[in-house]
């Protein structure tokens, strides 16, 4: 739970990162030329206004590029773009962790699937929503409706305050169809440790934490995690704010350089561990299963995305290919023996498809598998993967790598191709990427291989395993999946680098390719960082062939272009969560820099025992749940601890072992909200002033025996209406007296079954509550206005389909509630306000 009016300022203001990164589509591009190759055609006459350019919908060079590329039969070309040229479809998927689940389910099923059915006006299809049939449990659904026409069409109002009132709370999630394919291959379960390694804005992340979630009973955590990597700030920051709403402490979000991911490995010598007096639980961070949705040129995306008709160049794959190999290797040497990664991008190019996957399988030379999923959701339609491609750079076809001049061989590597091989006879001109430095602009020839094999090269790798799906094929985006296994630790290379212009032969090279790589488990943090934004994809990726060079530990230098106001401080979190507005003075705001990483908050195991006791003894909290180890702060003086996150146990070890190999992972966000201050004039008098906020109520709900009542459905109800109610003016009058000799503060108003009049007294997972405020004369709800409507909407749900206890309830009383009337009576309390405010 948790948002209200300040989430929707924010989403506002996240949304315009969005919009200040991309280009303006409706300004004539200067490459748009007659003589331009890729240029574009548009769908509407530009005549009247030669400097106003709507959205084109065509690419020579797109078509020409993909035509031969074989990716579709000829005959399917028409459909194929046909398709691509209209607006995707909306789909979501609902969250299987959340308490509404079924409630959401029904109410597509039941409701919505009839109600829009009126509103079909899409040729060819059926329904107007319907799930898709490949995704579990009816949980994913795909809509007939572009989310433009959702936007637009009044009689889609309802539908659509549904569908951005749930997302908001948490309980579905608005995501492409095909971009749920990845996890769902990841074949993830709850004691599993993930890395998710590009993970922003985190729509994957999301699902992955549900899967984790999934078969967990309300109040236990997962003994697995989550990593959510990016390197991208802002997005990060977008990362953190989608997985909010999920609710979680199994989760750290970091900024690293995912082809340089730490590896955490701790070294029982070193000086910082033996400053530690215990044994870490883990010693290494490896995970059971990794997802390696990489950065792409996305023309899978060109449905939700048109500007990228415009923009689309064969350079783009090219240019990404290397760093997609990088991050994957990096990746599956951060994969424990016999764990699983999924490889994915939102491009249909073989160049970072195809040949990042052949690429690494050949780098890890037998230690990793392509797996067969032609049995895994059956319902999916893909494609399998090409085994021969070519690669166009320049308007220039090639079949081989021998066709690449010499000006080109840093661009345009031999991995690109579907042998990988390079073709390389004179040990002198020979740079280590396969490149020559002063030779001839003639390709140079392999030895071993003969001028007739290069016609047509084709990969003897089993690439038809990989998975291609193609928007035509079942009116959705187009996705590239492959799903690894590693089998056995990858090769190891004692060799050191060899000198530029030494002689390579095809196997040495192999060698020195592998020695270029991240090898196994033991040298992330010791890579030299290299900044790569990611607007700059094309030039990281060639740049990042270059910078493998092994360096101490030490020598890892904190990101220095992060700047104080990333999501990072605990100030500017607050901004994301738009908690309170204080984060907007964060420039103003002197910073700490207590950390490893600059302009983020350290990560610190929150021990203060004058402030935990309180808390335990004020709520009542039993020995059962466990405190120590689990409390995180983001700040070093306790005195001014706004926030006491909770981690899970696995959370736990990662932050210890990370401390412990000098805080190698840049964490910008841990945990669950678990207590947050009071800072307002009742607060600081209560006798305990941190309040246990709505995202951790959930799990601490269960081990809580003081501060919280029971309340009649129709009390409850008001409660949510009228967010605040004098004692005195509850239905039940019993109630009203047990809460005003609650002590002053925060407590918990669980919802009492219409049928039962004394206190169930216990907790289970279909119990809903809310956190409180208990004042001088009234109780207060401490939840966000959004909360408290879809929680409203819910409860009147359920009372419609359950006839009814609340109306039960009402006649059993005898009386409609006097609270109804006491609004104006109703004190505003200083937590209503905040509740309702922030
Ligand atoms: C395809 S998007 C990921 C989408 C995400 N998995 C999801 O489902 O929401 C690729 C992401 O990679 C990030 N990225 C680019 N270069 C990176 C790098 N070197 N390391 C880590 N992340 C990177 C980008 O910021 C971008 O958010």
């Amino acid at each position: 739970m948790g948002g209200g009016r300040g989430r929707g300022n924010r989403s506002r203001t996240q949304r315009k990162h969005f919009r200040d990164g991309r280009e303006n589509v409706w300004k004539r591009p200067k490459s748009d030329s007659p003589s331009d190759p890729n240029k574009t055609t548009t769908n509407t006459t530009t005549a009247d206004n030669p400097t106003w350019q709507p959205f084109a919908n065509q690419n020579a060079a797109f078509d020409d590029y993909y035509k031969e590329q074989g990716i579709l039969a000829p005959e399917e070309w028409e459909t194929f773009v046909e398709v691509l040229r209209t607006p995707l479809p909306a789909a979501f998927r609902i969250n299987s962790s959340s308490q509404f689940c079924t409630d959401i389910r029904l109410q597509l099923e039941n409701d919505f699937m009839n109600s829009l059915q009126a509103e079909v006006t899409n040729g060819g299809e059926v329904d107007a929503i319907r799930p898709l049939p490949w995704y579990p449990d009816n949980l994913a659904w795909h809509t007939n409706f572009s989310r433009m026409q959702l936007r637009k069409n009044q009689t889609l109002e309802r539908f659509h305050e549904f569908l951005k009132l749930e997302n908001e709370i948490g309980n579905i999630t608005r995501q492409e169809a095909v971009s749920m394919v990845p996890p769902l291959f990841l074949d993830v379960r709850p004691d599993h440790f993930v890395l998710d390694m590009c993970a922003a804005p985190g729509s994957k992340t999301f699902q992955l934490l549900e899967i984790i979630y999934q078969s967990i009973k309300q109040g236990s955590l997962p003994d697995g995690m989550i990593i959510a990597n990016d390197l991208d700030v802002q997005r990060c920051n977008l990362l953190i704010h989608q997985t909010k709403r999920m609710c979680t402490a199994n989760l750290i979000v970091t900024n690293n350089e995912a082809q340089q991911f730490p590896g955490c490995r701790a070294n029982k010598n070193s000086t910082k561990a033996s400053e530690i007096e215990f044994e870490p639980p883990i010693n290494q961070l490896l995970f059971d299963r990794v997802l390696c949705d990489v950065p792409c040129s996305g023309d899978g995306t060109l449905r939700k995305a048109p500007d990228l008709w415009r923009k689309w160049n064969s350079g783009m794959g090219n240019g990404l290919h290397s760093l997609q190999v990088q991050i994957a290797m990096r990746g599956l040497s951060l994969l424990k023996v016999g764990g699983r990664m999924v490889y994915s991008t939102c491009s249909m190019n073989p160049v970072e498809d195809e040949a990042v996957v052949a690429e690494i399988l050949r780098r890890c030379g037998g230690s990793v598998e392509l797996v067969d999923v032609s049995g895994e959701l059956p319902q999916l339609v893909r494609r399998p993967g090409l085994r021969k491609w070519k690669v166009r750079d320049k308007g220039i076809w090639l079949s081989s790598h021998k066709d690449v001049t010499k000006f080109r061989r840093y661009g345009i590597l031999p991995s690109m191709f579907p042998s990988g091989r390079s073709y390389v006879a004179t040990a002198d001109n020979k740079h280590e990427n396969g490149g020559d430095v002063n030779s001839e602009d003639e390709p140079m020839e392999d030895p071993m291989t003969s001028i007739e094999d290069l016609d047509e090269e084709v990969s003897d790798l089993p690439l038809e395993r990989c998975m291609r799906i193609l928007p035509h094929d079942q009116n959705s985006g187009a996705f590239f999946i492959a799903v690894l296994h590693k089998l056995s630790p990858l090769p190891v290379i004692q060799e050191k680098p060899r000198r530029r212009g030494s002689l390579l032969t095809k196997n040495n090279e192999l060698q020195q390719k592998l020695s270029d790589q991240v090898s196994e488990d033991n040298n992330g943090p010791e890579l030299k960082s290299e900044d790569i934004a990611s607007e700059k994809f094309s030039e990281a990726a060639s740049e990042a062939d270059l910078i493998e060079n092994e360096v101490d530990k030490a020598d890892l230098e904190p990101d220095a272009c992060n700047t104080c106001d990333e999501n990072g401080s605990e100030e500017a979190q607050t901004s994301v969560n738009g908690e309170t507005q204080s984060g907007r003075a964060v420039g103003k705001r002197k910073l700490q820099i207590q950390g490893k990483w600059k302009g983020v908050d350290p990560v610190i195991f929150f021990k203060d025992e004058a402030i935990i006791n309180c808390i335990k003894e004020f709520y009542g909290i039993d020995e059962s749940f466990p405190f120590e180890g689990h409390l995180i702060s983001r700040n070093n003086d306790n005195n001014h601890v706004k926030r006491i996150y909770y981690v899970s146990k696995s959370v736990k070890d990662v932050i210890e072992l990370n401390l412990l190999v000098g805080q190698q992972l840049k964490i910008s966000s841990v945990g669950l909200k678990m207590f947050e201050r009071q800072s307002s004039r009742e607060g600081t008098t209560a006798p305990c002033s941190f309040r246990i906020s709505s995202e951790g109520l959930p799990v601490i709900l269960p081990h809580i025996s003081k501060q919280i009542l029971w309340a009649s459905p129709v009390d409850f109800k008001h409660l949510l209406q009228y967010k605040a109610i004098k004692f005195m003016d509850f239905v039940d009058s019993e109630f009203g007296e047990k809460a005003s000799k609650l002590m002053m503060g925060c407590c918990v108003i669980v919802l009492r079954d219409g049928k039962n009049l004394s206190d169930p007294g216990q907790v289970d997972a279909s119990t809903i509550a809310i956190g409180c405020w208990k004042g001088r004369a009234s109780l207060s709800v401490m939840v966000t206005a959004i909360d408290c409507q879809e929680l409203l909407e819910r409860l009147s749900a359920r009372m419609e389909t359950g006839k009814g206890s609340l109306m039960q309830e009402n006649i059993v009383n005898g009386n409609e509630v006097q609270a109804a009337n006491g609004n104006e009576k109703v004190e505003e309390s200083e937590p209503t306000k905040k509740a309702i405010d922030v």
